[in-house]
């Protein structure tokens, strides 16, 4: 789908305090009886920002988005759509279009009549609605499917044609709830970036709701991580990536180790800290860029990513790394690249990913060996939360 070269993406309204948010929600909570799905949530959503709010199921993304739709009321505080109150404007009073999680078609419907449905609705003279419908076929690849029933397209092209009906009314916003739930891997990452391809193209506003991380990370231009009710970290996928506010964005977002340490020192930037269940002979273990919140005495954990512990036979030279040794305990084989498990005496479990430079027959450590784990000290996170 993708026609012309995408820039470099350095668009951040968020960094800038004179920016007006399109979205905000103020102080929100949603109470169903007794239980809080949503719980005093704040958040402003720039024009043109693809959005994306993750967290595992349950945790309120759904019932944040109704909101915004105008399916569900807050019970306390206020959604701002462009500086208005709409907390209590009906869902067609509303410049958003929502794009559910079974995004049905109309199975006697042509896929041009589909897609022509809401506009039809809105009493759009029939002229209009041909060139309209005719610009959205163009725009999602399906001109010569116009004619067909859902029944004789594949999941993807379902896909598109549902897209193509959340796009006919060119919504300022538009709200997607697991939009790629239904396709296979393959399909599924394809049309994330025809996804992204659209929304940059049309200068959209787009809000996901998704539970797959990667689909997260993938798409959008800031991710808000979401448990129970609660925003627990907002930012750009790379920093929620590389600096996790807490153990639960750590773990959340890819794969990490989570090694519990107590801080001995920090200065300069730097935290020194030595592993609980560490042994006499094992060295300190050292942090940079240092966690401001963490002082001397704390219990905390420091998160590593796999792909930056190198995994060796020898002890590494460099004595600037952090080195811990242990047993290999499990290999995953995972192609191009391999994740080792090693056990440290103490039980802790670290994870070191390896990519497969060479063929099996030529790798060099297996199951049980002893081994030495290093990574930089700027791979390390200190997490206090
Ligand atoms: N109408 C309702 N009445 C009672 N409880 C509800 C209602 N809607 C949602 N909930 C509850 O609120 C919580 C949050 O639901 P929500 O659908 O927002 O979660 P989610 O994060 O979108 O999950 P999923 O990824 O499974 O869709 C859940 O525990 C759910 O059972």
């Amino acid at each position: 789908m993708r026609r012309t070269p995408q820039p470099q993406r350095d668009y951040a309204p968020w960094t800038d305090p004179a920016a007006v948010p399109l979205v905000r929600f103020e102080s929100v909570t949603k109470r169903f009886g007794d239980f809080v799905a949503v719980d005093e949530l704040s958040l402003d959503i720039y024009r043109r920002e693809f959005f994306a709010l993750l967290g595992p199921s349950g945790c309120g993304k759904t019932t944040l988005l109704r909101m915004l739709a105008g399916f569900e009321t807050p019970t306390e505080g206020r959604v701002l759509l462009d500086g208005e109150d709409v907390s209590r404007l009906p869902p067609y009073r509303r410049p958003v279009n929502m794009m559910f999680q079974s995004y049905a078609l109309f199975p006697h419907m042509t896929v041009a009549a589909n897609i022509a449905f809401g506009l039809r609705q809105d009493g759009m003279p029939k002229p209009e609605i041909k060139t309209r419908v005719d610009e959205m076929l163009e725009l999602v690849q399906l001109g010569p499917f116009a004619h067909r029933k859902p029944h004789q397209l594949s999941g993807g092209q379902r896909q598109r044609v549902a897209l193509a009906r959340s796009l006919a009314k060119k919504p300022k916003l538009l709200l997607l709830d697991e939009p790629l739930g239904a396709l296979d891997k393959k399909l599924r990452e394809k049309t994330q970036f025809e996804l992204m391809d659209l929304q940059y193209e049309l200068g959209l506003t787009f809000v996901i709701v998704t539970h797959d991380q990667e689909e997260a990370m993938t798409v959008s231009d800031r991710i808000g991580v979401m448990n129970q009710g609660k925003l627990i970290q907002v930012a750009p996928p790379g920093e929620i990536y590389e600096f996790p506010a807490t153990r639960y964005v750590a773990d959340f977002i890819g794969d990490v180790t989570l090694i519990e340490a107590r801080v001995t020192g920090t200065a300069e930037g730097e935290t020194h800290l030595s592993r609980l269940g560490a042994g006499a002979d094992d060295a300190p273990l050292l942090c940079r860029p240092g966690n401001g919140a963490a002082a001397a005495g704390d219990a905390v954990a420091v998160a590593i990513r796999p792909e930056k512990v190198r995994i060796s036979k020898q002890k590494p030279e460099d004595a600037a790394v952090n080195a811990v040794s242990g047993q290999v305990w499990d290999i995953g084989y995972f192609g191009d690249f391999s994740i080792y498990h090693v056990r440290l005496a103490d039980g802790t479990t670290v994870k070191a990913q390896e990519p497969n430079q060479s063929r099996l027959a030529a790798r060099e450590i297996t199951w049980e060996d002893t081994v030495w784990l290093s990574w930089a000290p700027e791979a390390g996170v200190v997490l206090t939360g």
